[in-house]
């Protein structure tokens, strides 16, 4: 079963500049949601905040209702463990696709979770290398174990940080602008695998400066601006008819922000 997360009336910045004015935004199991918005509007900022790699000055950020900042610091751990983040650039270890596939294979989740799993591999039905090859045929590198991460293309590196991300079973995949530097067959790759996780239940946030991507993959989309998210709405009215009508603007181009 995977779990949701939401972000309720997040305020946020760096030293004495706002960045994100009031923002909340959920992503649910097996749903995609496109954050798009202009360059430096804080998408990558939110989506840090949902890693829960910072902590927001003010605002709640809760998984499956629970408040992650009022938490322990062991829970939040376990939080943090269930949630995969794949950047604009991906940075493999100097080892195989296998081995940079396979890490993070050892964080589990809890303890219940280890001993399942440890006697599934016991008993031969799963172990860590199987879900990591498992994570590749997704992105279709499963044939390339033993490549070196050193000779793989940009795409072919992306590919495999999405595999990393996939492999230990995530519930939420958060993703920054991860075909940005890529092209068209690679990006489809990508997107592909965005529904492959959707569709096993993992709800996947993407920041995304493509339009079309976010038509694409997106079941919905936020729409951020200079005052925060000014509109979340299902694909189709967003693109056909959005409610503010400065979405209307930034998604033709006009918007300069
Ligand atoms: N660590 C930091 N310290 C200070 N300012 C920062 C830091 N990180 C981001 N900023 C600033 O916060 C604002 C939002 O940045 P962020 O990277 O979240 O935007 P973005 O929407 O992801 O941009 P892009 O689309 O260009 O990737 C920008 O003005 C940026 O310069």
């Amino acid at each position: 079963m995977t779990h949701s997360l939401r972000a309720n009336s997040i305020h946020h910045g760096y030293a004495d500049t706002t960045v994100l004015e009031n923002v909340s935004l959920s992503v649910d199991p097996g749903e995609v949601v496109a954050i798009i918005g202009p360059s430096g509007v804080g998408k990558t900022t939110l989506l840090r905040l949902l890693a829960l790699f910072d902590r927001p000055r003010e605002g709640v950020l809760e998984y499956d209702g629970t408040d992650v900042w009022a938490a322990s610091q062991q829970e939040r751990l376990a939080f943090r463990r269930c949630i995969g983040m794949v950047f604009q650039d991906a940075s493999l270890f100097d080892a195989s696709v296998r081995r940079n596939a396979e890490y993070g294979l050892h964080v589990r989740r809890s303890w219940s979770d280890r001993l399942r799993r440890e006697v599934a591999d016991l008993v031969g039905l799963r172990n860590g290398t199987s879900d990591a090859v498992e994570a590749l045929d997704v992105v279709g590198l499963a044939e390339e174990l033993d490549r070196h991460a050193s000779s793989l293309s940009g795409g072919e590196a992306q590919r495999v940080a999405f595999a990393r991300a996939l492999a230990y079973d995530p519930d939420v995949l958060l993703l920054d602008e991860p075909t940005s530097d890529l092209d068209p067959r690679n990006t489809a790759v990508i997107e592909d695998a965005v529904r492959e996780a959707s569709l096993r239940g993992i709800g996947v946030a993407i920041a995304t400066h493509d339009m079309n991507q976010a038509r694409r993959v997106a079941d919905r989309v936020a729409v951020l601006l200079g005052d925060g998210i000014i509109e979340v709405d299902d694909t189709e009215t967003i693109f056909e008819d959005p409610a503010d009508p400065r979405t209307r603007k930034f998604i033709d181009g006009e918007l300069i922000y």
